[in-house]
């Protein structure tokens, strides 16, 4: 029984307590996963239960992936008969089986985003509804919260009388539904209600999978939603060997369903139901956890639950101020060098996406090598790339591949067959691709296409005319969206995607404000050199040795030696919405998933927050997050830093009387300020893309240097700038390149 000696006693009970309802209920860290990979040990070792008999679900498929890893190791056989899965990916091979009973076809098809998007588009047109008050991206987050509450259409219109906009959903729902059908599709939230429908009207199919799963387990039970439930208690109807673990401070998925009342409801739900508390936290130092308490406490009406460590207090909680937010991306990732442990011994743990950004290109800058978990980096996003590509485009044209990629982006019907013709006719002319478009009547065979070609041609000199007349890069990127009308299309595709893409799109504008600060002569070209010096990061090696950097969210079940907690500041975590709305549960589901990314640290905790932002090419100026003012200061101890990276600060200076706003001005403690007076209130502004001018340089003109993309070259002349070295190298490859020294990191060869 060496394998359960590793357990203490409560954990011990609940691993042996197979037979009946069973909840664990229980804070972060505590061993609840642990216990759920040793029960399903015990069942099949000490019980004899078939692996075959065992369903364990988890809510993601890296968690399944990991339980199946854990259990692997624990019992060495078997593991591959035992069900380890999301709800929903139970769900396919469930109705892959006996979709048929409800009359769909089992090679039905799983409609993504975008395929829900444009079938409710098409549902929308046939109905006549106007598309801007009936959104497809409302109408189907409208449909999704009714598939989690398991409503049908016919129970929606229902509970739509007398609502003449809910009848109109109901009347979309009923269409989107038939459409789906007809195509013999499923969207993701049908996958678990179409099972409950499955198991509902079908008596035999339920006890087949009852008699299948005689033991069912269920990991971060507090984020199951209405649907799931149910689910849940028909597949565990005749058994009832059903084991729940979760914590209710780290329900943080409201926003998609989850029903935080599932957990706090189990008892009633269950009669008869046991009831497990675990209190050792084996995770993290004392530090950390007090942290994760002194936090959580100020959270209503929660299960109030006591959790030690014997782990020892630890090194005290830190938290760095910086002024600036590339500062703080900067202070981060020199922290973790500094530090020095394996690269994988540390996460960097956000609140929206948009924060990944400086994150990655400090990374880079500073040879960090890092892992992005759900999301694609920056420069790879098909919107980064395609307003990339527009502005060398406008530079100089002569990038064929970047003109390729959005001479029909947005759609202007200039098609594969006539970017053929004017590849073809630009290579037997010795042209540039841009040149021959901008000759489009002379291409051979182009047809009507050659008028289509010669508006995108216009457009780009209009742009061109644009930036010689003074726009800045900022107002160029605007142009290049309003005009060529790519921002309608993205807006076509759906708020969802809209928003995200314009956010990511606006943190290049960001980037480009602040490169036009902090230069005297900005210039587009330039620009586009800075940007594809941090855009490379085909040279990172594959190692699995990588900074984790992800949002909170996706952080869930996870543990790592360094957490660093960015971007604590009010307004962006928590967030404007939640400050905003009236509902206090909104502050307290932020609150919880603060709660979460602390107790992902095991040994050190760093929290930083930056005091300017830019949001939307606007600095905003924010307060620290309410959240760090609810550590007790012996936990926390604010770290002096060198001038150039951050300010010192102690708490007493964040008093809002030293920041430009005051209490009563803004409740949101964010306030706006234009570019300038921002500019003028902090000698330090703008220097996103410099690093600290070197005080001299060990190469000089004439000298032989290299760089990491360019290779080797031959200085050609240092101009010693007010704010850095400006470098010109003649590159054996690459030719010649102005470039700033503090960012370029010429090695002297
Ligand atoms: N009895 C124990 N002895 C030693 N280590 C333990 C014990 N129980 C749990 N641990 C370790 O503590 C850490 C946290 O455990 P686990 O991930 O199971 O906690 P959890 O309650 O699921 O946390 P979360 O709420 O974050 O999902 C893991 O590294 C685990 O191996
Ligand atoms: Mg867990």
């Amino acid at each position: 029984m060496a394998v359960y000696d590793t357990l203490n006693d409560r954990q011990k009970e609940a691993v042996f307590c197979t037979e009946g309802p069973l909840l664990v209920l229980a804070g972060a860290g505590s061993g609840k996963t642990r216990v759920l990979t040793h029960r399903i040990a015990y069942l099949i070792e000490e019980k004899d239960v078939n692996p075959w008999n065992i369903m364990a679900i988890t809510f993601t498929n890296k968690a399944a992936g990991e339980m199946r890893d854990r259990v692997d190791n624990l019992v060495g056989f078997g593991s591959e008969s035992i069900w380890v899965s999301t709800f929903h990916s139970s769900c396919v091979r469930i109705l892959r089986r006996f979709i048929d009973h409800l009359g769909y076809n089992t090679n039905f098809s799983i409609y993504d985003t975008d395929d829900q998007k444009t079938l409710m588009r098409q549902i929308l047109k046939k109905l006549e509804l106007d598309p801007k008050t009936f959104r497809d991206r409302a109408m189907l987050s409208a449909i999704s919260s009714a598939k989690n509450e398991l409503m049908s259409p016919e129970e929606f219109r229902v509970n739509a009388e007398g609502d003449w906009r809910a009848k109109k959903i109901a009347e979309v729902y009923q269409n989107y539904q038939e459409e789906l059908k007809k195509n013999n599709a499923l969207d993701f939230d049908d996958l678990i209600f179409k099972t409950v429908d499955l198991f509902r009207t079908n008596a035999d199919v339920l006890e087949y999978y009852q008699e299948r799963f005689k033991y069912i387990m269920v990991d971060e039970y507090q984020d199951t939603n209405t649907a799931q439930f149910r689910l849940i208690e028909l597949l565990a109807g005749k058994y009832k060997n059903l084991c729940v673990v979760g914590d209710d401070d780290q329900s943080i998925y409201k926003f998609r369903g989850a029903n935080i009342s599932n957990i706090l409801d189990f008892e009633s739900a269950f009669p008869g139901a046991k009831v497990i508390k675990l209190e050792q936290n084996y995770r993290s130092t004392s530090h950390i956890l007090d942290t994760a308490n002194a936090v959580i406490r100020n959270n209503q009406g929660r299960k109030d639950k006591t959790l030690w460590t014997a782990n020892g207090e630890g090194v005290p909680v830190v938290f760095h101020q910086y002024e600036q937010a590339y500062e703080e991306a900067d202070g981060i990732v020199r922290d973790i060098l500094k530090d020095g442990r394996d690269y994988q011994n540390y996460a960097v743990l956000y609140r929206t996406n948009a924060q990944s950004r400086l994150l990655e290109e400090k990374c880079i800058e500073h040879n960090v090598p890092y892992r992005l978990v759900g999301g694609v980096n920056f420069y790879q996003r098909k919107e980064i790339k395609d307003v990339l590509s527009y502005l060398k485009t406008i530079a100089n044209g002569q990038d064929d591949l970047a003109v390729q990629r959005i001479i029909n982006v947005p759609k202007r019907g200039i098609g594969a067959a006539s970017i053929g013709k004017i590849t073809a006719w630009a290579s037997e002319q010795g042209m540039s691709f841009y040149d021959a478009c901008a000759r489009a009547a002379a291409v051979p065979g182009l047809g009507k296409a050659a008028g289509k070609v010669a508006v995108f041609t216009g457009q780009i000199e209009d742009f061109r005319d644009a930036l010689n007349g003074g726009a800045t890069i900022r107002e160029v990127i605007e142009q290049i969206l309003a005009d060529t009308g790519y921002k309608d299309e993205l807006e076509a595709e759906g708020e969802i995607e809209f928003q995200t893409r314009m956010e990511n799109i606006e943190e290049l504008m960001n980037k480009a404000v602040s490169y036009s600060e902090e230069v005297e002569h900005p210039s587009l070209d330039e620009f586009l050199e800075q940007v594809a010096l941090v855009a490379d990061v085909d040279r990172m090696d594959d190692s699995e040795n990588r900074v984790t950097l992800m949002t909170l969210h996706s952080a869930k079940g996870l543990e790592f030696p360094v957490v660093y907690l960015s971007g604590l500041e009010d307004g962006l975590f928590p967030s404007r919405m939640s400050i905003m709305s009236d509902d206090r549960t909104e502050i307290e589901e932020e609150r919880r998933l603060c709660y979460v990314g602390i107790t992902r640290a095991k040994e050190r905790l760093v929290i930083t927050a930056s005091r300017m932002r830019m949001i939307n090419g606007e600095t905003h100026y924010s307060k620290v997050s309410r959240f760090v003012d609810e550590i007790p200061e012996e936990l926390i101890q604010m770290e002096k830093l060198g001038p150039r990276v951050g300010r010192s600060v102690n708490r007493d200076e964040f008093d809002d009387d030293t920041l430009p706003w005051n209490k009563n001005q803004s409740r949101l403690g964010v306030s706006k300020f234009g570019m300038k007076s921002a500019n003028m209130a902090s000698p330090g502004f703008g220097k996103a893309f410099t690093v600290q001018k070197p005080a001299s340089l060990d190469y000089g003109v004439g000298d032989r240097v290299r760089h990491v993309k360019f290779g080797e070259g031959t200085v050609l002349s240092v101009k010693d700038g007010a704010k850095d070295f400006e470098v010109s190298v003649n590159f054996d490859t690459a030719g010649v390149k102005k470039m700033f020294a503090s960012f370029a990191k010429l090695q002297k060869v």
